[in-house]
């Protein structure tokens, strides 16, 4: 029996330490990821439909910047692919109203749509009783994105391949970061080829492992040391397109901020502070004097998860 009405959320993420390696036959590229989980989540309240639709919603007070062509409400969009997927391989015949409460930049670099397709992944499931168990939900979400694992583990986590093949670090240490979202998008395709652009007539390894300091700084939550080995392979190739992310990137670390990286491909700066007050002057700070608006996050948060099925 399918059940009527269920709640799931999944995480945004931040890259503690990304690299790159070249370009593969497919177009896509090995990565050697830090992954950790952020408090920012995405939220899918699925509704049982018996005549087989798919209709999506986004919540209206969704704290993002959207336009119906980087959020289209129908089979473009990354909820409506994962739901669709998962009726393919199950072969329900059960439809589903998909009500989006979107807090993760679009186009950010913290793989909100990843985590909005985890959600969904999770919150479809349990709503049609479908039984898949968390590996296979995995290995569906990583056909949807390098990123969609990683959002439905949730934590940290060390992700090789693609970024999907994943080992998690069992770690509660606590680290505290302010994100500065931006107002546009960046393409992560678009961001991958500038970097091979950028890297042309070099000779790019496969990435195989994480810096053994950036791993040990995590786990000890040493926000300062940390600050000192968080790496980003794509910085480079994000600031080309978006050249202004330098100067506020600048301004972050000028207002405070131990560190302030590029997150994942962009255009999200993310800030590393030490503790919440550390994080609240740091916000005040580039409030009162950038004027930009920040929202302040803690990792690690839990993977996709359902907090209520009625
Ligand atoms: C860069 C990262 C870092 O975590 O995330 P974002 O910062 O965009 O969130 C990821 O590698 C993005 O993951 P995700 O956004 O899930 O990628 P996908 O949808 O699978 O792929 C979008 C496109 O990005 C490029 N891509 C993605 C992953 C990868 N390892 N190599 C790539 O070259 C390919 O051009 C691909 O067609
Ligand atoms: N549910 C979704 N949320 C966000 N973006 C989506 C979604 N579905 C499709 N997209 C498309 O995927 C692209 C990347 O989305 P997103 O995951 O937010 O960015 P990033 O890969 O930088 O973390 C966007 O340009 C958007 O057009």
């Amino acid at each position: 029996m399918a059940q009527q009405r269920v709640i799931a959320t999944a995480p945004g993420k931040i890259n503690c330490y990304f690299r790159v390696g070249p370009p593969r036959e497919d177009g896509y590229h090995e990565v050697a990821s830090l992954y950790v989980a952020v408090s920012l989540t995405e939220q899918i309240e699925a509704t049982l439909r018996t005549d087989g639709e798919l209709q999506l919603s986004l919540e209206p007070d969704s704290p993002v910047v959207h336009d119906p062509e980087n959020f289209p409400l129908g089979e473009g969009n990354l909820v409506y692919q994962a739901a669709q997927l998962l009726r393919e391989h199950t072969g329900t015949t059960l439809g589903a109203d998909l009500h989006i409460t979107k807090r993760v930049p679009i186009a950010g670099g913290m793989g909100g749509g990843s985590a909005d397709a985890a959600a969904t992944l999770v919150a479809c499931n349990e709503l049609w009783q479908t039984h898949l168990d968390r590996e296979e939900l995995g290995r569906l979400g990583a056909r949807l994105g390098a990123d969609v694992p990683f959002a439905l583990m949730g934590g940290a986590a060390i992700g090789l391949g693609i970024g999907d093949q994943l080992a998690p670090l069992l770690t509660r240490a606590k680290t505290h970061w302010v994100l500065i979202p931006a107002s546009y998008g960046l393409s992560t395709p678009r961001v991958y080829g500038m970097l091979d652009r950028l890297r042309s007539g070099m000779d790019i390894e496969v990435p195989k492992e994480i810096d053994p300091a950036v791993i040990e700084a995590l786990m000890a939550s040493d926000a300062p040391a940390l600050a000192q080995v968080l790496a980003n392979d794509l910085t480079q190739a994000s600031l080309a397109l978006a050249p202004e992310l330098g100067t506020m990137r600048d301004l972050a670390e000028g207002a405070g901020a131990l560190r302030a990286m590029v997150s994942g491909s962009g255009p999200t700066l993310a800030l590393l502070v030490r503790d919440g007050e550390h994080a609240e002057e740091v916000m005040a700070q580039l409030g009162d004097e950038v004027g930009v608006a920040t929202i302040d996050v803690t990792a690690p948060a839990a993977g996709a998860r359902i907090t209520l099925s009625e």
